[in-house]
């Protein structure tokens, strides 16, 4: 056996093609909600980032130092040139004419009454292939031919339509990309709908998507007319108890001579104004929100008796995952064995001004058997309001919120919120009470890292105190701090010393357990088994490892790995381009968005390196691979790190990509060619 350099992933002679591939970056890839990802997305269009260039010129061992660390510094970081565009048809057909139903505003309305007209245009409807149609040899998805007597026409009635073979009938009808999936030809030579009844009633129980925000909630929200009576109590409680605690001072200690004065504490660090919070009016004073910071904890209530038990031991865990851990990707996860799923994190102040991006994040397909919505936010008058939201609108259908107390990136630290949590124990409490009293049964959990700056790790006194003073229901650590980037390991010695913390203090005060996960760089059943074994954990969140190997939960479940084929991976694959169909839809935009996220996901997924190719099992998740072809084809072609073949690999699914259309990758691509991804 050759022996490998640290870090590189040891593929088996016979397979390297070139020793090394360019690093990629989870930290960028991390960073950013759907509001920080679009103010990131508007402040580099444009800035005309090139590839590295690689010019032959000779250099002094200091000039090459510097280029090696500005090449560096460039690959690092998100891709500024990111921007989204919905495509759309070419001649936009009404959406209540496309399925057959008459538009009140008749010849004023802005979209096309013309069906022929419309179909005449329509590009030809796409192949969705079935698994048996999958093969590891090019073209690896078999398109069948077209007959001549049909070939001018746009419906393909040999497709068929993903989300019509679900629920027996398609929303999208006449502007669906696989309209050929649910329609017929009348007499007439024209276009019919058709539906099928007895899916109709199977899909409504078996396979919809459930809390929608109504219009209505949006629209009260916006207009800042939603009533919020648990949070006006809570917050009046929390100021009431600073005006008592002021008051009790000055008694305490009479200021010298003359008038007693109002001592004003330092407030917390202000939201940077450039920050979504600081540009949306909170709902509630901000006073309150400043008192609730420095006072006593109001009552807290007796430790989980009036939330939902659930059950987290021997569960599976999928960690929320911004951008990438939307619901199609879920929806895989638990098709793969996650038992527990957790949404993108969403902002508070987001929520409240009614956004309808930020709401869409806590939407669930009913196949997540456990379902969290994740919060990130400052201060109690932001966060227990949109608890508060929550527990009204989605009660059945939210099975526990998430805290974020760990996301790093600038935008959201520097509001206060994420990870800047961590050094503010006194507000994260009022924060914790408050939510949980709004949140009524459903539970609260945290998700931490193990603290802000490198070296300084917080978590071990913090997470006693969240065990036993404020009543959550369970916890995850991220065994990295806010500073350390994903190239170091995480600190499982360290997880292990804060579940001993947590038990130590459960025990003094015979309190009952609560769950504990761990979290970082797990990638097979064997990391994970020992990390459960080895720290003490109930548990490991997964995140990275599910990005790039999405059946990883069977692996866990199965207590083996996995030496998946190129043909089921690109089964998955098929099975994620149809959960991105049913939830974005099935016409031109839709089909667009799902190719947008499916390329996403590909981003990670290309770099499993195969169990087979590997001198040694299991694979490591921070291993470096060096380019490689695969057993076959196939696993060749999903092992590159070029965009322009991630579109391809859309392609077999999607239909070509519209000349409008383009991907950026979120990390800049490891093409295999040195410049970025045109795609
Ligand atoms: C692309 C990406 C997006 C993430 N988004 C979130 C998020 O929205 N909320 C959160 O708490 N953590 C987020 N994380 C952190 C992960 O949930 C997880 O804690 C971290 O990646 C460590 O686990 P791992 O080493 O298994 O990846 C994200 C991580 C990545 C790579």
């Amino acid at each position: 056996m050759s022996s490998y350099p640290v870090g590189t992933a040891p593929v088996k002679a016979e397979f390297i093609l070139a020793p090394s591939s360019l690093p990629v970056d989870d930290d960028a890839a991390e960073g950013g909600s759907s509001n920080t990802r679009r103010q990131r997305d508007d402040e580099g269009a444009g800035d005309g980032e090139d590839g590295p260039a690689h010019k032959k010129v000779k250099l002094t061992g200091a000039q090459k130092k510097k280029l090696a660390r500005e090449e560096k510094k460039k690959q690092r970081g998100s891709n500024k040139g990111r921007r989204w565009t919905k495509v759309r048809d070419e001649l936009e057909l009404c959406w209540k004419f496309a399925n057959n139903n008459s538009c009140e505003f008749g010849s004023e309305c802005r979209f096309t009454h013309d069906i022929p007209a419309y179909l005449a245009q329509k590009p030809r409807d796409i192949y969705f292939p079935s698994p048996s149609d999958l093969t590891d040899s090019p073209p690896f998805a078999k398109i069948p031919e077209t007959g001549s007597e049909e070939s001018d026409s746009s419906v393909d009635f040999r497709t068929r339509c993903p989300v019509f073979d679900d629920v027996g009938i398609c929303r999208l009808g006449v502007k669906c990309r696989f309209l050929g999936g649910h329609a017929r030809k009348a007499d007439d030579g024209t276009i019919q709908l058709v539906e099928d009844e007895t899916k109709k009633v199977d899909g409504i129980n078996a396979t919809t998507e459930v809390n929608f925000a109504t219009p209505n909630i949006l629209k009260l929200l916006r207009t800042k007319k939603y009533p919020f009576p648990v949070t006006d109590a809570y917050l009046k409680e929390v100021k009431d108890a600073a005006e008592e605690q002021e008051r009790t001072k000055e008694v305490a200690e009479p200021p010298a001579g003359g008038d007693a004065e109002v001592v004003v504490q330092a407030p917390e660090p202000e939201p940077d104004s450039t920050m979504a919070e600081a540009s949306e009016p909170s709902p509630v004073k901000s006073s309150l929100d400043e008192a609730a910071a420095q006072v006593d904890t109001p009552d807290v209530p007796p430790r989980f008796a009036e939330k939902r038990r659930l059950t987290w031991s021997d569960k599976t865990y999928l960690g929320p995952l911004t951008t990438v851990g939307n619901l199609p990707f879920r929806r895989l996860c638990v098709d793969y064995g996650a038992d527990i799923t957790c949404g993108e994190m969403g902002l508070a102040s987001s929520f409240l001004s009614g956004s309808k991006e930020e709401w869409s994040l806590v939407r669930r397909h009913r196949s997540e058997k456990m379902f969290g919505v994740q919060l990130a936010g400052s201060k109690p008058a932001l966060l227990v309001p949109t608890a508060e939201v929550i527990a009204r609108e989605f009660s059945s259908g939210v099975d526990f919120v998430d805290l974020n107390c760990g996301c790093p990136i600038d935008l959201v630290f520097r509001t206060g919120s994420g990870s800047a949590l961590l050094d503010a124990p006194g507000k994260l409490g009022k924060i914790l009470i408050g939510m949980n009293r709004a949140l009524g049964d459903i539970p609260l959990t945290v998700k931490l890292r193990t603290g802000v700056k490198e070296g300084r790790n917080t978590s071990h006194k913090l997470m006693p105190r969240i065990s036993a003073e404020w009543n959550v229901a369970a916890m995850t650590l991220h065994g990295r701090t806010r500073q350390q980037r994903y190239t170091k390991l995480a600190d499982w010695n360290y997880i292990k010393e804060c579940v001993d913390a947590v038990r130590a203090r459960e025990a003094d005060e015979d309190l009952p357990r609560i769950p504990i996960f761990g979290g970082g760089d797990c990638f097979s059943s064997q990391d994970y088994w020992s990390a459960v074994d080895q720290s003490g954990v109930d548990g490991v969140m997964i995140a990275r490892g599910a990005l790039i190997k999405p059946w990883i939960f069977t692996e866990i479940k199965e207590h083996r790995e996995w030496d998946i084929s190129s043909r089921e991976r690109l089964d998955l694959i098929r099975k994620y381009a149809e959960y991105g169909l049913d939830h974005f839809g099935t016409d031109t935009a839709g089909v667009n968005t799902a190719r947008r996220y499916l390329c996403e996901a590909l981003s990670f997924q290309y770099r499993y390196v195969p169990l087979g190719l590997l001198e040694q099992l299991p694979g490591r998740i921070n291993d470096r691979a060096p380019l490689f072809r695969g057993r076959d084809e196939l696993e060749t072609l999903l092992a590159s790190g070029d965009s322009r073949d991630w579109v391809k690999i859309s392609e077999m699914f999607l239909g070509p990509a519209p000349e409008s259309w383009s991907f950026t990758p979120k990390h800049k691509s490891n093409a295999y060619g040195s410049e970025e991804g045109q795609g």
